[in-house]
């Protein structure tokens, strides 16, 4: 699906951020428009999105994004007391699972789709360290439509700069190593419109032996 890897393009390629604690690489232009706008597009229309809860100190709150999860079928995801169950991949989305393995070199089991809808939809500071995640978690994150800020901090360290990321139409990031470990990520909502944004995180999920 993804065509950019020919010899003979300029292929854009993943290039690591300087971080201390943490390996992030990043890349502009993986899917090129009009390619990321039919992803988006196609996903859009074909995606069941819920706008889940989350409990926090016994009172549920809205997500302010909607989401969905898909994955083999053993993937399930334990979330903020919840057990969610993967939908089953369909055609787009292996199309692209196919084209960031392809970019990582790395193999994923689930993803997860996030919708901000607009400038007041976002995702609070946190890391994606789930047990079942495994140690030191491998994330391939694609974003599609309306560029919005990835803000990263570390967890223990003040001393080090905060690091600000524009996820832009078709960019890819990859976290692996300890970032999740030792540092937080954040979207925050923003105070102008937005339009649309999806979000894609591919993760591997261990499933007990
Ligand atoms: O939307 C993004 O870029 C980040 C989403 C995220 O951090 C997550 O789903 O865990
Ligand atoms: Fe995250």
């Amino acid at each position: 699906m993804n065509d950019s890897f020919s010899l003979f393009d300029d292929a854009p390629a993943l290039e690591p951020i300087p971080m201390v604690d943490a390996d992030v690489r990043f890349m502009h232009g993986f899917y090129r428009t009009p390619q990321s706008q039919a992803l988006m597009q196609a996903l859009l229309a074909e995606t069941p999105w819920r706008q889940e809860s989350i409990v926090l100190w016994e009172k549920e709150y809205l997500q302010p994004r909607l989401s969905a999860w898909y994955g083999d079928a053993g993937s399930v995801y334990a979330y903020s007391g919840k057990r969610f169950h993967p939908l089953p991949w369909t055609d787009t989305l292996l199309a692209i699972k196919h084209d960031v393995e392809a970019a990582t070199s790395q193999r994923f089991n689930s993803v997860l789709l996030n919708l901000y809808r607009d400038e007041n939809d976002g995702v609070g500071w946190h890391s994606d360290a789930e047990q079942e995640l495994g140690r030191l978690p491998v994330i391939a994150s694609l974003s599609l439509g309306e560029t919005r800020t990835f803000r990263l901090r570390h967890r223990t360290r003040k001393d080090i700069t905060p690091v600000s990321i524009e996820l832009t139409d078709g960019s890819l990031l990859l976290m692996a190593g300890e970032t999740q470990r030792k540092w937080q990520h954040t979207i925050t909502k923003e105070r102008m419109p937005r339009e649309a944004r999806i979000n894609l995180t591919f993760r591997t999920i261990l499933v007990p032996a």
